[in-house]
């Protein structure tokens, strides 16, 4: 199982993921990502689902209209984990 990082290592690899950031009140990292229109949203997320489906490694994620809300955390490790820093990273390329 993938372990939980360190303060210090989730800040770092924060670092290099534009726009991500940390959840207050959990360990858990997040970012609303705020497309053109519906479509758009749910192409990316359709495309983030398949990346997360190979992963195993699945987002809690909210959808209205235009902008999706994702919030990423390990449940089996109860906190963030490498795996929440490389499907973040994949979401940030799939939006680009
Ligand atoms: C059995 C299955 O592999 C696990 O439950 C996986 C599935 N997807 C998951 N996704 C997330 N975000 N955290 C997990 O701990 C997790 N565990």
């Amino acid at each position: 199982m993938a372990e939980r990082l360190s303060a210090e290592a989730r800040k770092q690899a924060l670092g290099g993921i534009p726009d991500w950031g940390e959840i207050s009140g959990r360990d858990a990292i997040g970012k609303t990502f705020v497309f053109k229109d519906f479509n758009e949203a749910f192409g990316f997320m359709t495309r983030a689902a398949l990346v997360a489906e190979k992963l195993d490694h699945h987002p809690e994620w909210r959808n209205v209209y235009k902008t999706v809300e994702v919030v990423l955390s390990t449940h089996d490790a109860g906190g963030v984990t490498a795996l929440d820093i490389e499907l973040a990273r994949a979401m940030n390329a799939i939006a680009a």
